[in-house]
Formats: structure tokens, C-alpha cells, sequence
């Protein structure tokens, strides 16, 4: 039998993403192929402008490649309308992006809460997970404080609390610990190794912190909108 580990949960193949910008056609993925395993901690890796963050979007359904597939849980993603991606990345997704996304009035712990609404978990069990989240990245004694009466480095966790809320399969975050000092940053990746071996969930992030990659399972190195090495 398979185990966890070999089971792709997202699979890119051949995957080419171009926009028109100034009249002009500019080519940011130029033939991606890659997998991320649940239970695995794969990382992207590659200088700025290289197309991290495009493949991101294309592997979270927020775009659409413009040639080749994105596979998701067997799944044709690209093939899917709006309705019914936004419904399966609210359900199955996580998403932790550079900007937190965190609403201003709500606090840390409403935040989290709310990825459980909008994924349709029964409200009898917001409040216990989402504490039980933000044990997890160490702001328990901040549960109830704002995003303005927060660091750079505690709203970004509160983005990671509330990215693996409502249990996603997969996780997708960009630069999750640009805002953390190395200490935390370390502490962070413990968090998502915990999270990808005792729930078995896959997570794919980028980073450009060389100190980080020895922690993946996997790492593509992307150059100029190819993975040059896995
Ligand atoms: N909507 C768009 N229209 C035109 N060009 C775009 C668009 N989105 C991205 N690009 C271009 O694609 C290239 C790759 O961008 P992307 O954000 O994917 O890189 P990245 O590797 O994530 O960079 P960073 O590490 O700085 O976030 C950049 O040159 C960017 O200007």
C-alpha cells in the first residue's frame, strides 16, 4: 500500500503561465512540472522575479495557467469555474500570504474563527481549534488583541494560525517568515513540520532564507520561470 507520503496531492504538469503587459506578452512560467506530497514540506526557492509567487497563485486556483495543468487532489483545478474552485480552496486550501490578510476589527482569535466559518465548520467548534491554533505558533496571551496591537512577526503568525485552522490538504505560503527574526522563523518551520507529520497535510512555501531549506523534504530551485533542481 502506498504510503502518506507518495500520494501527490498537487501535481503541476507542463505548466506555462504568460501575461500581456505594455503590449507585450511576458512569459513567467515557461514549462513548470512538480509535485508536493501530502505530509511532506516542499519549498520553493529562487530570486526575486522568478516566479514564485505566479506558481503559487496557479497551484491555489487563484489563476489559470495559460497552457498545461494543475492537478489537485486528482483533481482537474484548471479546468474548474470560479464558483466551484473558491468553494474547494475555502474547504481545502490554506493560504498564507505576504500581506496577512488579517481583518483590522477583528481579533487574533475572530481572525482565525473566521477561516472556520468560511470553510463551513459547525460553529461549536471555532472557538477550541482556533485557540487551540494559536497555542500552536505561541500567542495565546495575544488571542484577544487586534491586529494594530500586534508585531509585524505576531500577525504573521496569526496568518499561519489562520491558514491551518480548518485542516486544510494543502497549505500554500508565500515568504511566511519575512517578517521573523531567525529564531522564530525556525520555530515557525517546527510548527509546519509538525503540522505536515502529525496531520499529514502538504504544505509548499517559498523562501529565499538559505537557513530554512535543510528542513524541506523537497526544495525546487526556480530560475527565470523553469525548476532547474529538485
Ligand atoms: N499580472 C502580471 N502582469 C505582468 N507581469 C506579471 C504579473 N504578475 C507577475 N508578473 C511578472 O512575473 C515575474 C515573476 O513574478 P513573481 O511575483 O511570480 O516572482 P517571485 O519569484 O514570487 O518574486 P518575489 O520573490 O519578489 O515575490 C515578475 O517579473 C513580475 O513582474
Amino acid at each position: 500500500m502506498a504510503s502518506v507520503k507518495e500520494v501527490p496531492c498537487l501535481e503541476v504538469r507542463h505548466v506555462r503561465k504568460s501575461f500581456w503587459s505594455s503590449n507585450r506578452q511576458v512569459d513567467v512560467l515557461k514549462g513548470i512540472e512538480m509535485s508536493v506530497a501530502a505530509g511532506q514540506l516542499t519549498m520553493l526557492r529562487g530570486r526575486s522575479g522568478s516566479g514564485k509567487t505566479t506558481l503559487l497563485n496557479l497551484m491555489g486556483g487563484l489563476d489559470r495557467p495559460s497552457e498545461g495543468e494543475v492537478i489537485f487532489r486528482d483533481r482537474p483545478f484548471h479546468q474548474w469555474s470560479d464558483k466551484r474552485l473558491t468553494v474547494v480552496r475555502r474547504r481545502e486550501i490554506g493560504f498564507i500570504f505576504q500581506s496577512f490578510a488579517l481583518l483590522p476589527l477583528l481579533t487574533a482569535l475572530e481572525n482565525v474563527e473566521l477561516s472556520l466559518r468560511m470553510a463551513g465548520i459547525p460553529r461549536a467548534e471555532w472557538k477550541e481549534r482556533a485557540a487551540k491554533c494559536l497555542d500552536l505558533v505561541g500567542l495565546t496571551k495575544r488571542a484577544n488583541h487586534r491586529p494594530f496591537e500586534l508585531s509585524g512577526g505576531e500577525q504573521q503568525r496569526v496568518a499561519i494560525a489562520k491558514g491551518i485552522a480548518h485542516k486544510p490538504f494543502l497549505l500554500l505560503a508565500d515568504e511566511p517568515t519575512a517578517e521573523l527574526d531567525t529564531n522564530m522563523a525556525a520555530r515557525m518551520i517546527g510548527v509546519f513540520r509538525e503540522i505536515v507529520e502529525k496531520e499529514g497535510i502538504a504544505i509548499c512555501m517559498t523562501t529565499h532564507d538559505s537557513t530554512l531549506w535543510g528542513a524541506a523534504d523537497v526544495v525546487y530551485q526556480m530560475v527565470d520561470g523553469r525548476i532547474v533542481s529538485e
